[in-house]
């Protein structure tokens, strides 16, 4: 009975506070829904990275812009328009810029009677990488931008029935169309092939009209970060395929807070704290100037007022977003690592932390060998130790150089950390297993072994 009592009236007050309570339980759910609640947004999707903003919030990309729209005009003149190849660091606007322009393109068609459109695929964000599996996706986007019922089942039909039923719709519903091939480096399909995927899908785009007796305009658009990939297409790839290349730069802080600026709108008048936007773009810009990466930043900040219930935006918002993302990224790479992995690169954390991010391989491996003995773990040789480190590397954590002399005799490694080291140690703590490592007092060693 006495649980009873408690449960419905808790921590024992009377029976109508009781039902207060749950009145403004509702009442929050309902002010939630209705919107009565306290936010700095005022149009949030301006700050969603996903959303295609107007030509008008598009900064600094003048020229990719002019030489796209010189090649989609080609389809308002009844005109093939050439193929694009967009290439560049992420978040440097190619897939923004593209989408754009295309946009008013179709426009322009839809007032001179001409029947465009553009189908858009991401190929990276696909569960399976195999030609067959691209040839259905990009038949399904095709059938929804033609308002058809794509009919055509993931399995049991061959690639060949595929690409018919592809190219019929693209014949009957379209005088022109481009295909927007997002990430086709993705496309590598099965092991084995004696051509990645990616090259048999632009041969069969490329030779459509000629040889499928399709009369739709139909061009593609690749937008990628690696253009490398051109180097592994098939010969009778190579020479069908030759496309516009279009060079997309990483924007430094500057041009970030321009981009950022044009957006100032998705938030209400007055709740950006002054410094927010230039703080967003210093931290863009460290990383690796993706304009992606800065609006999500600020949009993680304005979240975070609004959790808070703050109604402007700080800078310190801005640093504890920033933080959060780091640490996930961190997680990320070093969440599925070995327990040697982890004491590798935790050793080269804590030497990283007294040194400015560097860490000298000499003095790493004296740090990871106090760590194994101090967790009665197996000690494993420099060399093993050293390549566990440069993994991290690869997944972008950090960066080595090697240098003559100095520690010791001959040439050593130096690691340099990408990453806040912080948010590096704070992560791989996380792991019971390194938890008892009492990384203050090691701090004292790491020291003196620098010193020596
Ligand atoms: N010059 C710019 N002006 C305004 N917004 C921009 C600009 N460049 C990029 N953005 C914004 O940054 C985000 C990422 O841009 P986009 O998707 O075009 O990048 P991308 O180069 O295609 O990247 P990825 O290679 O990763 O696909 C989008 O929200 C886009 O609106």
């Amino acid at each position: 009975m006495n649980s009873m009592e408690g449960d419905e009236t808790d921590s024992g007050q009377p029976d109508t506070e009781s039902g207060g309570s749950q009145e403004s339980g509702s009442s929050v759910v309902d002010n939630i829904l209705d919107g009565d609640v306290q936010t700095v947004f005022e149009n949030k999707d301006l700050v969603d990275s996903s959303t295609i903003v107007d030509q008008d919030r598009i900064y600094g990309r003048d020229e990719q812009l002019a030489a796209e729209a010189r090649a989609f005009r080609d389809t308002l003149d009844g005109e093939r328009p050439p193929d694009l190849l967009l290439y560049g660091p992420s978040g440097t606007g190619k897939t923004l810029t593209v989408k754009a322009v295309a946009n008013k393109v179709k426009e322009r068609a839809q007032e001179s009677g001409i029947e465009f459109d553009f189908v858009a695929v991401n190929f990276k964000t696909m569960e399976s990488h195999t030609l067959d599996r691209a040839v259905w996706k990009l038949g399904h986007q095709t059938a929804r931008k033609a308002g058809v019922v794509w009919d055509v089942p993931r399995s049991g039909v061959s690639t060949d029935m595929k690409y018919t039923r592809l190219y019929e719709i693209v014949d009957d519903h379209f005088d022109s169309l481009v295909f927007i091939l997002d990430e086709i480096d993705a496309l590598t399909g099965s092991t084995g092939a004696d051509e990645p995927a990616y090259s048999r899908l632009l041969y069969s785009l490329s030779r459509v009209m000629s040889e499928q007796h399709v009369d739709t305009q139909l061009s593609t658009v690749v937008v990628t970060n690696y253009p490398k990939f051109r180097e592994n297409l098939d010969s009778r790839t190579d020479s069908s395929y030759n496309p516009n290349g279009i060079h997309f730069s990483d924007y430094d802080a500057n041009e970030l807070i321009e981009i950022l600026e044009r957006r100032r709108d998705a938030f209400k008048d007055d709740a950006l704290e002054d410094g927010v936007i230039e703080i967003v773009a210093a931290y863009g810009a460290q990383n690796e100037g993706d304009a992606r990466r800065a609006i999500d930043l600020l949009r993680d900040a304005g979240e975070i007022a609004n959790r808070a219930g703050d109604p402007v935006v700080t800078q310190d918002h801005v640093r504890s977003a920033n933080d959060s993302v780091v640490k996930n990224r961190v997680l990320e790479i070093v969440g599925g690592m070995s327990v040697q992995k982890k004491l590798s690169l935790y050793a080269a954390a804590l030497v990283a932390k007294e040194n400015e991010g560097a860490a000298p391989s000499p003095v790493v491996y004296d740090i990871y060998k106090i760590l194994c003995e101090g967790s009665d773990m197996e000690i494993y040789t420099q060399e093993t130790v050293n390549s566990h480190i440069n993994k991290a590397g690869t997944y972008g954590v950090l960066e080595s150089e090697r240098v003559s002399g100095g520690f010791k005799s001959g040439v050593h490694l130096v690691f340099k950390f990408t990453e806040p080291v912080g948010a590096v140690l704070d992560t791989l703590s996380e792991d019971e297993r390194l938890q008892e490592i009492p990384a203050k007092e090691l701090g004292e060693v790491v020291k003196r072994r620098l010193r020596d």
